[in-house]
């Protein structure tokens, strides 16, 4: 039997699962690893942590499964993008990760858009200057810890430090590498031009691959850790947008999904690149060769119900662990007794800023509307309709640019609620459906692989013989009237607390 494996470096946890070659899972493990907030809208993780997390979810799944470890034919790797990991000439990590959800950069992409010049970074970058982005992290750390930065001689991506830690190699590719502003989009390679007006030491940028080429082998040291077999080829992946795209077959034009991780995406195929000239969705390589995608980005989408539960849901996490059950069972099953609107309450789900489509990262959450009427309940369903209400958001701008056709698959933790899908598919106003496989990213690095080792003759033919999707929810016409009547206040209500957010942040 061949074997592939897939290791997705997430933000609430590292997710490995091996499968055969028809992408059946065999073995499944998963470790989570904290998120650090050292000061209002921060988030850094420690890359060790990732570390960890591989190499003990790595063992387990060769473990559990029982497969010899020879007939791993390659390896595939993914993770949450554009997180900065800085490293010293002897590859040691110079300080934690400064995430893609950390809003610090704002002053260093004005400066990297008047350096380069606004339109002309769009012209080579297909994206503006946004602080979820790498570059500006880069010279965040050069202006605000130049000692460290003195000392560093690599830059990599999340799921890049793992690569380096597997193979030795200093590699990234494509999708993920779109998502630093740094990269020439359209000729899927460094741009000279933007690394060199930044004053970025060139040598510290990684190689650049497709996303099914092979990049390394893994190490004798990292086979004796792991069961690996030393010499197993890992190739380029994908970052975790680009994968589980290719983890739900969404690999040719008209094609789309949402994504609710901790961040929410909504994600469409191109073959041709595409640019929204105000810059409110990303455009970036994807990982079919020769290909693009283009993405809305809600920051805080599964990361505002896991604030929630974190914060107010100790109740429900007890009882939950009493019966065996995931806490957010029991939270859907509240949301799921209150009507649409939860009875007349809103929230913005800006915890952590927001992109898609404002571009800022000074605003926050607000639950708009609250009333002594209010329960608990209420507010979980308010938390799940407004991050469906930003997802919506993503999807307005995309049909605006004409590249999503009227069906929707739905991954990620929050797309295995059938009520969340639900939402969607009553506020998008077309059928939301899923793939048999719940793997979505790990699945997409895995079929990468299996093309990069030559078990598939292309990713399309790869998704062809691997993806399986279920019937769709279908969207209900009254719900959908519903929700058009608060989806038009919450959208009112940006534009009105725009300034006081400035006004905030600047406190
Ligand atoms: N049954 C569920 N109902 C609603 N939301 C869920 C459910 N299970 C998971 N989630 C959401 O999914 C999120 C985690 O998604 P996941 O795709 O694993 O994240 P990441 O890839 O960012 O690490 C959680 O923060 C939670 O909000
Ligand atoms: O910033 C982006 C995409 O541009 C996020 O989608 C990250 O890639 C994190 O993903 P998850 O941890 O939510 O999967």
């Amino acid at each position: 039997m061949n074997c592939l494996l897939g290791i997705d470096i997430g933000t609430s946890g590292t997710k490995t699962v091996l499968f055969d070659e028809n992408g059946t899972p065999l073995a499944s493990s998963t470790v989570e690893y904290p998120l650090y907030q050292p000061q209002n809208g921060w988030a850094e993780q420690d890359p060790d942590d990732w570390y960890r997390a591989s190499v003990q979810t790595i063992r387990t799944v060769i473990e559990t499964s029982g497969v010899s470890p020879e007939s791993i034919k390659g390896i595939g790797l993914s993770g949450q993008m554009h997180g900065l990991v800085m490293l010293d000439a002897s590859g040691t990590v110079l300080r934690k990760s400064i995430l893609w959800c950390d809003g610090r950069t704002t002053e260093e992409c004005a400066e990297i858009t008047e350096t380069i010049g606004a339109e002309r970074l769009i012209e080579l970058t297909a994206n503006p200057a946004l602080p979820g982005f790498t570059a500006g992290k880069i010279l965040w750390v050069r202006k605000h810890e130049p000692e460290l930065y003195a000392k560093c001689a690599h830059i990599l991506l999340p799921k890049d430090y793992i690569r380096y830690k597997l193979t030795g190699v200093f590699a990234t590719e494509v999708s993920d590498a779109s998502g630093m502003n740094l990269l020439d989009v359209k000729n899927r390679c460094w741009s000279e031009e933007v690394v060199s007006k930044l004053s970025i030491d060139p040598s510290w940028l990684p190689k650049v691959y497709e996303s099914p080429e092979v990049t390394g082998y893994v190490t004798e040291e990292i086979a004796a850790l792991t069961g690996l077999c030393a010499g197993t080829p890992v190739v380029g992946g994908a970052g975790d947008n680009a994968a589980a795209a290719v983890g739900t077959g969404v690999v040719e034009d008209g094609k789309a999904f949402t994504t609710i991780g901790t961040s929410g995406v909504v994600f469409a195929h191109t073959s041709n690149m595409v640019i929204d000239p105000k810059g409110r969705v990303h455009t970036f390589c994807c990982a079919v060769p020769g290909c693009w995608h283009v993405m809305g980005v809600t920051q805080s989408a599964g990361l505002s119900l896991s604030w929630f539960r974190n914060n107010f849901c100790t109740a429900e996490m007890e009882t939950a662990k009493q019966m065996g059950v995931d806490p957010y069972y029991l939270m859907d099953k509240e949301a799921a007794n209150v009507p649409i609107g939860a009875n007349k309450l809103l929230f913005l789900p800006y915890l952590m800023g927001e992109r898609t489509p404002h571009l800022d990262a000074n605003c926050r959450g607000v639950f708009f509307g609250l009333s002594a009427i209010h329960t608990k309940r209420d507010m979980i369903r308010a938390v799940m309709e407004g991050v469906s209400y930003s997802l919506r958001d993503c999807m307005e701008v995309l049909k605006e640019m004409g590249v999503v056709s009227n069906e929707m698959l739905a991954c990620g933790g929050g797309g295995t609620s059938p009520l969340w899908r639900q939402m969607l598919a009553d506020l998008y106003g077309c059928p939301v459906k899923t793939v048999a496989s719940k793997e979505g990213p790990a699945l997409g690095v895995a079929i990468l692989a299996g093309v990069g080792c030559g078990l598939y003759p292309s990713v399309e033919e790869a998704c062809r013989k691997v993806i399986r999707t279920n019937e769709p929810q279908l969207p209900d016409l009254c719900a959908h009237e519903a929700y058009e009547h608060f989806y038009a206040v919450y959208r009112s209500l940006y534009p009105a607390l725009k300034d006081s957010y400035k006004a905030l942040a600047s406190l």
